[in-house]
């Protein structure tokens, strides 16, 4: 290891003489692997891409010249040779490194990302920055083939295609991967750039229409183009400079070309062909299950998971998917680009016709759905809380406005842990409750999760189910596929002075915190439609509210609940318990929470905080006060 020890900063790789940088990446390979082994994180994308983050850092003059990295989870290589080799076994965890770019962790992060398909829009932006302010540096876009199938990717293509003085160059990582294997039509284009067809075709293109003595200067020029790359015509059609493809893992093709690339003006787009996992048989062979490991040996490799004692709520969507499609031949399942990730691997092997994977394409998605349910379609569109993020106005617009039988699966919702702020799903409370026609609920456990499944899918409109990242609690699974009563929550324990009205996964600590204060607990499980019957029967009959979400208060299932005492002119003290208006950063999921507070003994010290002592059994006699103003 002792090149990499040497390495505290990108002008350290500068440094070293060119004959050195294979074994730097060598050694760097081999530091990566042994870390994310023992930290977890994602794996197989680093793999991949250390020759290429070696390359870009001995040519460019990081960080004056900056890198935006697209997804982001790509970056570990980054982070190690640029001063936080020593930190990467705080990877992911409290108070450690991200396991994405982020601006206010080291000055080479020169844009935030995580979200795919951001980095040409930044780096654009970076561009023409300099270009205005006379600066002249490079700003420079790695993006992944997958990233590349997000809509967002060709806005800014399109609109940097035009900016013939600015200092951009896109790298595109093609490992013709995204998390699972890529899907679409640019999947088919850039393996057909890989595979040469395109050389070969543009070659008996050249013989069949040029006359005699151009055909014989298209000849030498086919012998000189033999060596050469052949220009790509979606890239250059956008107006960018393509070159490529080029091996992603050859320094000796990687250095000299980006150094010219340096010289050239105007917006550059490099191919460059990688392996996902390269350099470890184990990932190479199974880059789907190396993208995102947990701490494995790797001298055996990720062992099969013993079947854990909870299931997952992905696990319960999954096959509440498949028995649905069982039942019902309308059901369509949508997902993008998050087949492992939203639990649909099976639904793929026994729906075929009804899955789609339709790339990281979000907006898609949503709309996609809205138009399978114009024409009967049951869709089922699974998505992570962050991610239907992108695709809000769709689902304002394209199905919520129309009132289209869309069913949101969405996974993720709350915190999610070792991915962070980018990731935690905090807010989709908050953004649908807002919208007309939309059915909000949040299950409470695994069971329950079904249950709601299902009734959003029976319910003839636009419906969300929200789940948490993870284990449930361990309910008892009933098979049937059964609905619960629309916009009605129940009773889960009967105290006395104070009314906890849980939303999700926070239901069980509540009952937890409720048992010992002696308090009544609800388990709301609509946020909209919310039970406005129960919320003025606990407020008629107990001294103070509480309500608890794993959201975002602002906007939230709380203040669904102060909006209806409002509206119902009913006064009473309600402390709202949930996400403080902060970004949560990267940690232990089950610390996150009770760092702020939304674990039992979280929501016990606030209650008691706000009210005293009031909840200890028995307590004051209730009273109701009722504004008759
Ligand atoms: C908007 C958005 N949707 C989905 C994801 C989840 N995601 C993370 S990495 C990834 C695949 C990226 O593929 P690619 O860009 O080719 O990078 P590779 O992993 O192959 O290096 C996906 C879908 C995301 N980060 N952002
Ligand atoms: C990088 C990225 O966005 C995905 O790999 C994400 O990390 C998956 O999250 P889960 O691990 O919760 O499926
Ligand atoms: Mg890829």
């Amino acid at each position: 290891m002792n090149l990499l020890e040497k390495i505290d900063s990108p002008a350290d790789v500068r440094a070293l003489p060119y004959h050195q940088l294979t074994p730097l990446a060598h050694e760097l390979r081999a530091y990566l692997l042994d870390s994310v082994s023992k930290t977890g994180g994602h794996l197989s994308s680093n793999l991949g891409t250390v020759e290429l983050t070696v390359a870009l850092h001995y040519v460019f003059n990081t960080p004056e010249d900056r890198i935006v990295w697209d997804v982001g989870h790509q970056t570990y290589s980054h982070k190690i040779l640029t001063g936080r080799r020593n930190r990467m076994h705080t990877l992911r965890q409290l108070d450690g490194i991200s396991g994405f770019p982020k601006r206010d962790e080291s000055e080479y992060d020169t844009f935030g990302t995580a979200h795919s398909s951001t980095s040409i829009s930044a780096a654009l932006g970076m561009a023409q920055a300099a270009k205005i302010k006379g600066e002249s540096r490079h700003a420079i876009a790695v993006i992944g083939d997958g990233s590349m199938t997000a809509g967002m990717a060709f806005e800014a293509l399109n609109n940097a295609g035009v900016q013939d003085d600015i200092n951009l160059l896109v790298i595109l990582n093609d490992n013709d991967m995204s998390i699972s294997p890529p899907v679409g039509a640019l999947n088919r284009y850039l393996a057909r750039l890989m595979s040469g067809q395109f050389y070969a075709a543009a070659k008996n293109v050249g013989k069949s229409v040029l006359p005699g003595p151009v055909l014989e200067l298209a000849k030498r020029l086919e012998e000189h183009a033999k060596g050469m790359v052949v220009p790509a015509t979606m890239f250059e059609e956008f107006g960018f400079n393509y070159i490529g493809p080029i091996d992603g893992h050859d320094l000796d093709s990687l250095i000299p070309t980006l150094q010219n690339i340096k010289q050239l003006k105007g917006p550059q787009f490099l191919h460059v062909v990688t392996k996902k996992g390269q350099g470890y048989k184990l990932a190479e062979a199974e880059p789907v299950l190396y993208h995102g490991t947990g701490k494995f040996n790797p001298a055996e490799g990720i062992k099969p998971a013993t079947a854990p004692a909870k299931m997952t709520y992905t696990e319960v969507f999954g096959n509440w998917l498949c028995d649905m499609a069982a039942f019902d031949n309308k059901l369509v399942g949508i997902t993008p680009a998050m087949r492992e990730g939203s639990g649909m691997v099976r639904f793929e092997q026994e729906y075929p016709d009804r899955y789609f994977d339709v790339g990281i394409a979000e907006q898609h998605a949503v709309t996609f759905g809205a138009g399978l349910a114009c024409e009967g379609m049951k869709p089922v569109v699974a998505i992570y809380s962050t991610f239907l993020q992108r695709g809000y106005d769709q689902l304002v617009h394209d199905v919520a406005l129309q009132n289209l039988d869309v069913t949101f699966a969405l996974d993720r919702a709350g915190l999610v842990g070792a991915d962070g702020a980018t990731h935690a799903g905090n807010y989709d409370l908050a953004y649908l409750r807002c919208i007309p026609n939309m059915v909000i609920m949040a299950a409470s456990d695994e069971n329950e999760c079904r249950q709601m499944l299902t009734t959003g899918y029976r319910y003839p409109g636009p419906a969300a189910i929200r789940y948490p990242r993870g284990a449930g609690i361990g309910a008892a699974m009933q098979q049937e596929l059964t609905t619960i009563p629309m916009g009605k929550g129940e009773i889960k324990r009967q105290g006395a002075s104070i009314a906890i009205l849980a939303f999700g996964s926070m239901v069980a600590p509540s009952v937890t915190a409720g048992a010992s204060l002696g308090a009544t607990v609800a388990n709301m499980r609509f946020v909209k439609p919310l039970d406005v019957e129960l919320v003025k029967q606990l407020a008629a009959s107990h001294d103070y509210l509480v309500t608890v979400e794993e959201g975002a208060i602002m906007g939230g299932a709380g203040a669904a609940v102060a909006e209806a005492l409002a509206a119902e002119g009913i006064v009473k003290p309600l402390l709202m318990i949930g996400l403080p208006d902060k970004f949560i950063d990267h940690g232990d999921p089950v610390k996150l929470l009770s760092s702020v507070g939304l674990d039992a003994a979280g929501i016990t010290a606030s209650i008691k905080q706000r009210f005293g002592n009031a909840g200890n059994a028995g307590g004051d006699e209730p009273r109701l006060v009722v504004n008759n103003g």
